[in-house]
C-alpha cells in the first residue's frame, strides 16, 4: 500500500507495511459527481491506484466495484483529495453549503468551458468560492474515455496548476500513479492557459496552412493565365495532374524560402537596433514561430510534386527533357517496318532530376529530424546543423533544379518573356533568401551578429528595445534601478514599468 510522505519539502512514496499505516497518513480520494468523468476517474482510481486509496462517489445509486459510495457530505468529510467532476455552472449550487468543511482539502478542478474567460479561470473562481481549500487545476485536458481506456488516442500529459506547492505535488504524484504524465505549470493563474488547451484545434498550424493555400492559389491562377489564357499550351484535360504539378513546385520553393528568410531578417533587426534585446514586430514574431510548420508544409508539397513527376516521367509529358524521336520512313517499303520508340534524356532532364532528388533527400532528413524521438537523440549543435545548413542546401538544390528547368527557355526569349516566366518569378524569393544567408555568413557580418547575440549592445546607455504590446513570452523592458523586480509577473505589469524611465534595461520574461 502507498501513502504520501511530505518529508524535507518533497513528497515521496513510502511503502507502509500492512497495519502500520495510520488513518492520517492515508490519502483518501473523493469524487464528487456521477457523470461520465466521475465514473471514469473512479474506475481509474480503483484499477490504477493502490488498494488503500478510497474513492467516494457522491450520490450514485448503484454500488461501484469496491469503492465507497456516499453523499457529497460524506465525500467531503472523508476524502483529503477531491475530484470535482461536475460542470462549472453548478459549482456554487453544489459547494455553497460545504465551504467550512472544504477548508484545507485539495480540490481538483477538472472542468472545461466552451469559452474560457480571459480574466478568470474556472479554477480561480473556485478558489474564491472556497478560499480555504487548496485548488489544483488538473485532468481537464483528458477525455473521460482516455481516462478509462489506456488505448485511447491523444496525449496522456496532465497539465496542472495551483498556488499550494504541496497540493500540486500530491496531485502530480497521483497523476503519475494513475498512469499519466504530469506537467506542472506553476501558479493557479496558469489554469487560464490550461483551460484553453482542450478547445484549441492546431492553433500553430492555422496561419501556415492558410498562407500555403494562398500562395498555391496565386501560383495556380498565374499558371492558368500563362498557359491557358495567354497561349494554349495545354489541354484542359491536363489540369488535374500536369498543370497542377507546376504550382505545387512553385509553392513548395516559396514556402521553403519563407522558412529560412526570417533568420536573416532577425539578424537585420538586431544589427539595426544594436542589441538582441528587442521585441520583434508582432507579424515577424508569428512568422518566426511558424517556421517549423512552413518547412513541413514545403516538405509535404515537395513530396506530392515528386510523386506526380515520377508518375508522368515520359517523353510525352516532359518533352524538353528527352531527345526527340526521329522516325524516317523509307520510301520503298517492301517488308514490315519496326520503329524503335526508345529515347534518352538530354542533359537538362538528367541534371534537373539529380538536383531534384538531392533536394528532396535533404528535405527528408530535415523532416525526419523534427520527429520528437529523433530530435531527442541530437544535441543542440547537430540539430542546428541539420535545420539550418541542410535546410539552406536543400533550398539551393531546389533553386538549381528550377534554374535547369527554366534557363534553356530564358535563352530563347526576350526580357519580358523571362520576367513573366514562372521559373524566373518563383526564383526571386529563394535567391533573396540565399543571398542574405551568404551575406550574413561573411566573417565581418557574422562576427558582428554573433557578438550581438551573445549580449553585446552597441548603445548601452539607453535601451532601444520596444515593447509596444504584451505577449505571452519574450523580452520586457524595465527601469535599471528596479532590476530586483520579480519577473514572474504578468505581461501587463511589465508594460507599466517600461514607461517609467528612459534608463531602462531588458529582461527575459519568464513563466508567463
Ligand atoms: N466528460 C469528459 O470527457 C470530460 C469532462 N470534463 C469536466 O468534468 C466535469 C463533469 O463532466 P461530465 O462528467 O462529462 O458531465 P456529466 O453531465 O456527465 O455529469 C455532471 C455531473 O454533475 C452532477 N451535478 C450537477 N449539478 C450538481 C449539483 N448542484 N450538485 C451535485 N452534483 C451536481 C450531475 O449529477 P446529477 O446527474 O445527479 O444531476 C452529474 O453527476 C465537467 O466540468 C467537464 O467540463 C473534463 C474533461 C473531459
Ligand atoms: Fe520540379
Amino acid at each position: 500500500m502507498i501513502s504520501f510522505d511530505n518529508n524535507e519539502s518533497h513528497v515521496r512514496y513510502k511503502l507502509v507495511e500492512e497495519g502500520k499505516m495510520t488513518e492520517t497518513q492515508k490519502h483518501s480520494i473523493g469524487v464528487i459527481g456521477t457523470g461520465n468523468f466521475a465514473r471514469a476517474i473512479a474506475k481509474r482510481l480503483y484499477y490504477s491506484a493502490d488498494d488503500q486509496m478510497i474513492a467516494y462517489l457522491s450520490s450514485i445509486d448503484d454500488c461501484f466495484c469496491d469503492i465507497a459510495v456516499g453523499s457529497i457530505s460524506d465525500c467531503i468529510q472523508n476524502a483529503e483529495i477531491i475530484f470535482l467532476a461536475i460542470h462549472f455552472a453548478d459549482y456554487t449550487d453544489c459547494l455553497g453549503k460545504y465551504i467550512p468543511e472544504l477548508s484545507r482539502k485539495i480540490l481538483i478542478d477538472v472542468s472545461n468551458r466552451d469559452r474560457p474567460s480571459e480574466t478568470e479561470s474556472n479554477a480561480e473562481f473556485l478558489s474564491t468560492l472556497v478560499p480555504d481549500a487548496k485548488v489544483v487545476k488538473a485532468f481537464n485536458v483528458l477525455s473521460a474515455y482516455a481516462i478509462e481506456e489506456e488505448t485511447a488516442g491523444g496525449s496522456r500529459r496532465v497539465f496542472l496548476a495551483g498556488n499550494d506547492t504541496t497540493a500540486r505535488t500530491k496531485v502530480s504524484v497521483l497523476a503519475r500513479e494513475l498512469g499519466f504524465y504530469p506537467v506542472d505549470l506553476g501558479l493557479l493563474k496558469s489554469s487560464r492557459k490550461i483551460e484553453r488547451f482542450p478547445i484549441r484545434l492546431f492553433p500553430e498550424w492555422r496561419g501556415p496552412i492558410a498562407f500555403s493555400i494562398a500562395v498555391f492559389n496565386i501560383w495556380f491562377l498565374y499558371i492558368i493565365f500563362i498557359y491557358f489564357v495567354e497561349k494554349s499550351a495545354f489541354s484542359w484535360e491536363q489540369i488535374f495532374i500536369k498543370v497542377t504539378n507546376k504550382p505545387l513546385c512553385m509553392t513548395a520553393i516559396t514556402l521553403l524560402s519563407a522558412t529560412y528568410l526570417p533568420s536573416s531578417i532577425a539578424s537585420m533587426f538586431q544589427i539595426f537596433y544594436g542589441t538582441k534585446h528587442i521585441r520583434f514586430p508582432y507579424w515577424f514574431d508569428k512568422w518566426l514561430k511558424a517556421r517549423k510548420q512552413l518547412g513541413i508544409m514545403a516538405f509535404i508539397l515537395v513530396t506530392v510534386h515528386v510523386i506526380i513527376s515520377v508518375l508522368l516521367m515520359s517523353p510525352t509529358y516532359w518533352r524538353s527533357w528527352y531527345h526527340p524521336i526521329k522516325i524516317i520512313v523509307p520510301k520503298n517499303l517492301t517488308e514490315d517496318l519496326e520503329l524503335p520508340m526508345v529515347t534518352w534524356m538530354i542533359w537538362k532532364g538528367e541534371a534537373a532530376c539529380l538536383a531534384g532528388i538531392l533536394a528532396f533527400l535533404c528535405l527528408c532528413i530535415l523532416a525526419v529530424s523534427t520527429i520528437p524521438s529523433v530530435s531527442e537523440t541530437l544535441n543542440w549543435k547537430e540539430w542546428q546543423f541539420i535545420q539550418s545548413k541542410l535546410g539552406h542546401v536543400s533550398l539551393f538544390l531546389s533553386v538549381v533544379h528550377v534554374i535547369i528547368m527554366g534557363a534553356p527557355g530564358w535563352a530563347n526569349g526576350g526580357v519580358v518573356k523571362i520576367l513573366k516566366s514562372i521559373t524566373f518569378l518563383s526564383l526571386i524569393l529563394p535567391v533573396i533568401t540565399l543571398t542574405l544567408k551568404i551575406l550574413f555568413s561573411f566573417p565581418c557580418l557574422n562576427r558582428y551578429v554573433t557578438k550581438i547575440r551573445r549580449g553585446w549592445e552597441r548603445n548601452n546607455t539607453g535601451c532601444k528595445a520596444k515593447c509596444s504590446k504584451p505577449y505571452n513570452s519574450g523580452y520586457v523592458v524595465s527601469k535599471k534601478e528596479n532590476s530586483k523586480l520579480d519577473f514572474n509577473f504578468d505581461a501587463e505589469a511589465s508594460q507599466m514599468i517600461q514607461f517609467e524611465s528612459d534608463a531602462c534595461e531588458c529582461h527575459m520574461l519568464k513563466n508567463v
